[in-house]
């Protein structure tokens, strides 16, 4: 199985009768973000350090591609798996560019091509080379959270673990580090096991999410969209959160289950004449010559042909494919009260109301609720 890592059957008892954890049995599947999310205490470091045997399970076992790590060599096993951990843990006396190119020199990379490509992975991180010779603690938090992944991913490993990788900066900083990760992880696709206390982000950057109780055991294991919509039993649903009817919004794709309008357009330069002609009701919709939305315009107050001057830009675009909640954001933000849907290259698909949204969202609630009961 490549690319996988398989938990079967792992418990770990710590001296003094802790079990930290509890016969644990998942799949981290090939190329997705798995994250284990729970309460403190309830194993999720642990679980995450017996994967490069920074913690020696006491029983069951581990393996990755199949092959039970336990009897690979340490060293090598590590090697394989890249690293990140809260704080980042650079290395103090190394510049950002050695810190990156450390993970490769370890893999046998001679050191001018390891350096090389530390510039390389510096962008890739989101960093300018005007980091490349700074030290660590000339750096930001969230800029050194960035040079983590960078030293992680510098061996190229098929597998990475990340403990609280941006839990120790502050909010804003964190959205943008998990946004550009994200990013990055739709471009290298590695196997990630990812640790977190923090639900939100857990249900963001989760392909799937591990829920982990006290004692070691696991709740549930899921997609974010099944985890708030069907949460398996009161801990899960009291863990998810209160606002999970909410939060569903978010990870519910709309495609099938809404019905778009299609929605009348005219042209930059279109007289007021054309304008008022193509209008349902106030406002109608300019598009460029690919058809992609440039901003409302109001066809009462219109004085002479469409200019950009016109265009009220407020409302957002909600791309196809993604979630309901962006077609909501859309509607609620646009002047007409019609979100606008747009297709891969920008271009218009259609547009849909707030109360088209409700009953989307109606219609997979008592769908969901039919398939339980
Ligand atoms: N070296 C150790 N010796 C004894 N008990 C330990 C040791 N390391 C961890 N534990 C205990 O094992 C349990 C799980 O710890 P672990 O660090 O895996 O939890 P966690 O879910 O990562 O917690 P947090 O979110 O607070 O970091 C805890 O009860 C902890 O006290």
């Amino acid at each position: 199985m490549a690319g996988m890592i398989v938990f079967d059957n792992v418990s770990k008892h710590y001296p003094g009768a802790t079990t930290a954890v509890n016969g644990l049995s998942l799949e981290a599947p090939n190329g997705k973000l798995t994250v284990f999310v729970g309460p403190s205490g309830c194993g999720k470091t642990t679980s995450l350090r017996m994967v490069n045997r920074l913690i020696a399970p006491s029983s069951g076992s581990i393996l990755l591609d199949g092959e039970p790590t336990d009897r690979m060599d340490v060293a090598l096993l590590r090697r394989r798996i890249g690293y990140v951990i809260q704080h980042a843990g650079l290395f103090p006396h190394l510049t950002v560019v050695q810190n990156i190119a450390s993970t490769a020199r370890l893999n046998g990379i001679a050191k001018p091509k390891a350096l090389k490509d530390a510039h390389e992975l510096l962008e890739r991180v989101g960093l300018t080379q005007a980091f490349a010779h700074r030290f660590p603690w000339q750096l930001s938090g969230g800029q050194q959270q960035r040079v983590g992944v960078a030293r992680a991913l510098a061996s190229d490993p098929k597998f990475m673990l990340m403990d609280e990788p941006f839990s120790a900066v502050d909010p804003v900083v964190r959205a943008q580090l998990q946004d550009e990760f994200l990013r990055l992880q739709r471009e290298i696709g590695k196997t990630i096991i990812m640790v977190t206390h923090d639900i939100d982000e857990a249900l963001k950057l989760g392909d799937q999410v591990a829920v982990l109780r006290t004692g070691g055991t696991l709740a549930q294991i899921a997609t974010p969209q099944t985890l708030l919509a069907r949460p398996a039993d009161a801990f899960v649903a009291e863990f998810v959160g209160r606002d999970r009817g909410y939060r569903y919004l978010s990870f519910a794709e709309f495609d099938a289950a809404l019905p778009l309008c299609a929605e009348p357009t005219v042209p930059l330069g279109a007289t007021p004449e054309a304008v008022r002609a193509a209008a349902t009701d106030r406002w109608v919709l300019v598009v460029d010559a690919a058809r992609r939305p440039l901003g409302w315009v109001d066809s009462t107050s219109l004085a002479g042909p469409v200019r950009e001057g016109d265009l009220n830009l407020s409302g957002t675009l909600a791309p196809q494919g993604s979630t309901l909640r962006h077609v909501m954001d859309a509607a609620l933000s646009a002047p007409s009260g019609r979100g606008v849907v747009v297709g891969p290259d920008g271009e218009l698909v259609g547009t849909a109301t707030l109360a088209d949204v409700v009953a989307a969202v109606e219609g997979a609630r008592r769908t969901r609720s039919e398939a339980r009961a």
